[in-house]
């Protein structure tokens, strides 16, 4: 039997980090994000296909500037993300701006917040009207710039 997938982008092996991130679609979703829409950016794939590698960058860099550095030709997706959230809000002049970070994990069904694993407080995904879908009772840190959301994930 024949089956046939589509694809809206397809990179070559040798494809950059840059023409990833420039490529992939997740700039459109950054936008959207900063007009208010949610937006989920997700790696999947079998073990060792690269999901860290792209979302990230490669170890020597998460070892020399924490998770892959702001600098660095080979940083992923998430640094070079922050770094574009903030290159927008400010192109835009923006004022009342406040950007939030939380980081938690889903494994196994369970989720632990990363900033706070030892928390009391049960953590359940709940949605409402005006936020969508959350977790309860993350901890949750205001950053002022992409480097204080690098520190969310040191
Ligand atoms: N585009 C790439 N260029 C160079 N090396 C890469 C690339 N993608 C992945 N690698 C290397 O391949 C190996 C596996 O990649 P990675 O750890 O990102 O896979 P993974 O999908 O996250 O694996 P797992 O599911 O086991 O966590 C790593 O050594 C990584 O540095």
């Amino acid at each position: 039997m024949q089956r046939v997938f589509n694809f809206d982008v397809v990179f070559e092996e040798a494809a950059s980090q840059s023409e990833v991130f420039d490529n992939c679609g997740v700039k459109d979703l950054i936008q959207l994000a900063l007009e208010g829409y949610n937006c989920t950016c997700f790696a999947y794939g079998q073990t060792n296909s690269g999901k860290t590698y792209t979302m990230t960058g490669p170890p020597d860099e998460t070892q020399q500037h924490g998770v892959s550095g702001l600098a660095g030709q080979s940083r992923g997706l998430v640094p070079r993300s922050f770094a574009h959230i903030f290159d927008l809000l400010r192109s835009r002049g923006a004022q009342g701006f406040k950007v939030y970070a939380t980081y938690f994990e889903i494994y196994n069904e369970q989720i632990t917040d990363l900033l706070n694993p030892r928390s009391i407080y049960p953590h359940t995904i709940r949605w409402s009207s005006t936020s969508g879908f959350y977790v309860d009772n993350l901890f949750v840190i205001e950053c002022d710039s992409a480097d204080d959301l690098m520190g969310v994930l040191a």
